[in-house]
């Protein structure tokens, strides 16, 4: 029997893995392989999938990590995806705090190990979140090196934002980590089509991401539309412990609906045609869910 690819894509919060995974999923389907992705959120509901084609078939495990209180479920929709479809590649993409070796352990279990085979496991490096990861906890530095050093192919984005002698040190100091680097603008056709995962590096450590980080998530419904510049006044101003916020809300005096990005201190909007609900969600270590909910409202207007 042929076994179902899969390919694991890690990466800390907002570095990128939804946008690497958009590519690879364009690869796969003008090479008319027949791709699932299961994806993984830390909240109770996902933005992300909306990012997936309709060609592509979509399993998402909500509200938990797959590497911990998630592991079961991964291996039932894993199986489950195997049996109903004749799939060549599964991706998995996981939560920006999943530990990669967890991950890997929950798709090679007794019952998978028939049916799938690990083909990668890519993981995304947000250059400038780098440069100043000794702003961040231990626990969370710990987890950026973890990522980077089980994956097999690495992608560093945003390095267009620093200084030729930043570049220089990130790169030094990732590559010592693990060499296999890849940097943007690389042609995914020809990395997809090289990749090869040996299980033989691997170093069972234990790291509970449950136990180990106090990563919170808060989703905020937006009732009224927010102030853009007092929308953005206080993003600039966003405590540095939040990591991440995501999702779509309306600007007073406009009748759009704007997908909201903000990660590592960056923020774009882009212009969502969907009628999708006004929702934020929020993500970071140790945050502070009222305040955020006091925060948000404060923005409010009435149109
Ligand atoms: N400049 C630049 N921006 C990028 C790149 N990749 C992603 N982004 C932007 O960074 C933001 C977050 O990207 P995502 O792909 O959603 O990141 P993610 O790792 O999937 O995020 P989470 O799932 O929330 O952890 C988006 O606004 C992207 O457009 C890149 O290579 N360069």
């Amino acid at each position: 029997m042929k076994k179902t690819e899969i390919i694991i894509l890690t990466g800390f919060l907002g570095s990128g893995k939804t946008t690497l995974l958009k590519q690879c999923l364009q690869t796969e389907l003008a090479n008319n392989r027949k791709i699932a992705v299961v994806m993984n959120e830390i909240g109770k509901i996902s933005i992300d999938s909306n990012e997936v084609s309709k060609d592509v078939r979509l399993k998402e495990l909500l509200n938990g990590c797959v590497c911990c209180t998630m592991k079961d479920q991964l291996e039932i929709q894993l199986l489950s995806l195997v049996q109903n479809n004749e799939l060549d590649c599964i991706y998995i993409e996981t939560t920006g705090v999943a530990n990669t070796i967890d991950v890997i352990d929950a798709c090679t279990s007794a019952q998978t190990v028939e049916s799938l085979v690990i083909k990668g496991v890519l993981s995304t490096v947000d250059a400038s979140r780098w440069l100043t990861k000794n702003e961040l906890s231990p626990t969370i530095r710990y987890l950026l090196i973890q990522q980077i050093s089980y994956s097999n192919l690495l992608f560093i984005n945003r390095l267009q934002n620093l200084s030729t002698d930043e570049k220089e040190h990130v790169l030094h100091e990732i590559k010592s980590i693990n060499p296999n680097i890849i940097i943007e603008n690389t042609n995914i056709n020809e990395f997809l089509s090289n990749l090869s995962f040996s299980e033989t590096t691997i170093d069972h450590e234990k790291f509970d991401v449950n136990t180990s980080l106090k990563i919170k998530t808060y989703t905020h419904e937006q009732n009224h539309s927010y102030d853009k510049q007092q929308f953005e006044e206080f993003l600039r101003n966003a405590p540095s412990n939040l990591f991440r916020m995501k999702g779509y809300v309306s600007f007073k005096g406009d009748p759009l609906l704007y997908n909201v990005q903000y990660s590592n201190g960056l923020l774009t909007y882009e212009k969502e045609l969907m009628k999708l609900p006004k929702r934020l969600v929020c993500i970071g270590e140790n945050i502070d869910q009222k305040l955020l909910e006091i925060e948000l409202n404060k923005l409010e207007v009435s149109e």
